[in-house]
């Protein structure tokens, strides 16, 4: 379970400190999804950092499993908007790149590797580099290398944002199967509505910087098969974006 309470920030440049987020206070009980829609600058990225225990200077409780953000101790798997992938790595050292640096082995995860390589549909790519594959090729990769730590919590910074509109729906569909199988805590951002409704069990909405929560949705769609074509979808989006344009517009 994932639990932040009266969570604040601020941060301080050329000795201004400028309020970021302002008591959030927010659950997720493990194996759920989360997705966070919230305006340019709000803090997102910044709450994602906290729990990725990046940033560890702030007020207030964040907690992994009922113990403080403690990388050494936790498996958090991050993938950035640029994947995070090593260049110089081919695609089977950069997917095992996450369980080499956790368990400080030689990341010989033999038949997890190959299953999450068939998973992600990356057979006969192993030996290429990242800049020999496409975005949505590389995004699988990420995923994989993430998947493969088995984490307690995996975060995704607007991980689909870079994709065309085609290539974004087959790896959302790659990555819920995934999901599906592994039933990871996920915290995801983005700025899609529909990739809210379609990933976020829970989608919660930002208020403008300061950031703080102004809603919280159940979705009721969560999981529902074909949501993509059914029109309670739709009406579920509309109405999501009604609420983000009054809220965003306060
Ligand atoms: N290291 C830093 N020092 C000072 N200010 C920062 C720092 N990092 C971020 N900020 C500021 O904090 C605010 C929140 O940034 P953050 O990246 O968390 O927002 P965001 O909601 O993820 O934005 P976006 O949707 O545009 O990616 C912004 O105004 C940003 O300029």
């Amino acid at each position: 379970m994932i639990q932040i309470k009266a969570l604040h920030i601020a941060y301080e440049s050329s000795g201004v400190r400028t309020k970021v987020l302002t008591d959030i206070n927010l659950e997720l009980a493990a194996g759920e999804t989360c997705a966070i829609i919230g305006p340019s600058g709000c803090g997102k990225s910044t709450l994602l950092k906290i729990l990725a225990g990046i940033i560890t200077c702030f007020d207030g409780t964040v907690l992994i499993n009922g113990q403080p953000v403690m990388p050494e101790q936790q498996t958090i798997g991050f993938i950035p908007q640029n994947y995070g992938l090593l260049p110089w790595k081919n695609i089977t050292d950069n997917i095992r790149l996450g369980v080499k640096i956790k368990n400080k082995n030689t990341g010989d995860c033999g038949e997890n590797l190959a299953e999450m390589v068939q998973l992600l549909g990356l057979g006969g790519l192993e030996t290429r580099y990242p800049g020999e594959l496409s975005g949505g090729q590389q995004q699988r990769v990420a995923l994989a290398r993430a998947f493969l730590l088995q984490p307690d919590l995996l975060l995704m910074d607007e991980p689909f944002s870079a994709l065309d509109a085609m290539t974004r729906e087959e790896i959302q569909n790659v990555f819920l199967a995934v999901w599906r199988k592994y039933s990871v805590s996920t915290i995801l951002v983005t700025h899609h509505v529909e990739e809210a409704v379609y990933l976020g069990r829970k989608i919660v909405i930002l208020s403008a910087a300061p950031g703080t929560v102004s809603k919280v949705f159940d979705n009721p769609l969560f999981g529902v098969e074909d949501i993509r074509n059914r029109q309670d979808f739709f009406q579920l989006c509309l109405e999501l974006r009604k609420t983000i344009k009054e809220d965003w517009s306060k």
